[in-house]
């Protein structure tokens, strides 16, 4: 068993965005600027979006942090994305999910500019993305797709099985490892809610991506020895032991499934800080596009 380390991962990514962005700051060259808005006081969402807000600051980029009420209307959140579209120095705009339950959240997404959609859940992005063109690719998916790459694992006509269809991960997951290059190139079950004999499609599976949001659902008798393991679910249960009363818990039970696999991403530690460096590779990217 090997640990795919995000953590190590997302930093090496984060130290060269810093390398790059010192260097267009020598050039007299714009600095890359994300703008991110959060709506209501959730408090998994704050401590996600503090998280973004941090990288930047480590990477030398600028951000912005729009906060807005829970109550707020949703022509007002529209309204405030429209400022940020026509904002010139903002380069990468992100809506923190899940917003309050009147509000849109495919109508937040379609508002923001297709140039700035750093979280490429635009229709536009999602299209370009399954149409294998360059485009912004959704942060976690993209963050799993450099985990992949910077240790090299192989997944060229492995049977990948992805649990969970969510529009923001097991979806667009399942499009990128199907796709014609490195990593990629693999045959892709997508499974969910409503998939017969899922434990016996689970041990065909060389790559588990476990996307579903049940903590510790992918137990050690659906595993295959030698599989990879992409652990994206991050649960907080309670845990008074603890100084914040809580712990994180992946969709893996990493302790019994660990010794079978070949690879396997921690929770936390593993997919989460990708996400965060995927995101700020697509903020360079939009400011180098944009100017
Ligand atoms: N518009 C939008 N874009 C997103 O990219 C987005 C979103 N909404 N809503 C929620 C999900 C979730 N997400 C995470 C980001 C970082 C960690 C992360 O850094 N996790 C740390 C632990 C953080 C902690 O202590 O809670 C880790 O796994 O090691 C996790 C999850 C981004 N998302």
């Amino acid at each position: 068993m090997q640990i795919l380390d995000g953590k190590k991962a997302a930093q090496a990514i984060k130290d060269e965005l810093k390398i790059s962005v010192a260097q267009r700051a020598n050039e007299g060259k714009k600095i890359p600027h994300l703008a991110a808005i959060l709506v209501g006081n959730n408090g998994a969402s704050e401590t996600y979006v503090a998280a973004k807000v941090k990288a930047c600051e480590e990477t030398g980029f600028k951000s912005t942090l729009v906060r807005l009420e829970a109550d707020i209307s949703e022509y007002k959140l529209l309204e405030a994305i429209e400022e940020l579209n026509t904002d010139p120095d903002v380069d990468g705009i992100l809506v923190q999910l899940p917003l309050p339950k009147h509000i849109s959240e495919k109508k937040v997404i379609s508002t923001i500019d297709p140039g700035k959609d750093v979280d490429g859940f635009h229709p536009m992005s999602v299209g370009k993305m399954v149409e294998g063109l360059p485009t912004f690719i959704a942060a976690t998916p993209y963050g799993i797709m450099l985990l992949l790459e910077q240790y090299k694992v192989e997944t060229k006509g492995k049977h990948a099985v992805v649990i969970g269809r969510s529009n923001i991960v097991g979806r667009p997951m399942s499009i990128l490892l199907s796709g014609n290059s490195n990593p990629g190139n693999c045959t892709v079950t997508l499974c969910h809610s409503h998939t017969a004999n899922l434990k016996e499609i689970c041990l065909q599976a060389d790559i588990i991506v476990a996307a579903l949001g049940i903590p510790e659902f992918v137990k050690a008798d659906m595993v295959k020895d030698g599989a990879v393991i992409i652990d994206v679910g991050i649960t907080r249960v309670s845990d008074p032991s603890r100084k914040s009363g809580f712990k994180l818990k992946g969709d893996v039970a990493f302790e019994e499934v660990s010794p079978k696999s070949s690879w396997i991403t921690p929770v936390p530690g593993g997919v989460g800080p990708m996400t965060i460096a995927a995101l700020m590779k697509n903020t360079y990217l939009a400011c180098e596009t944009k100017n």
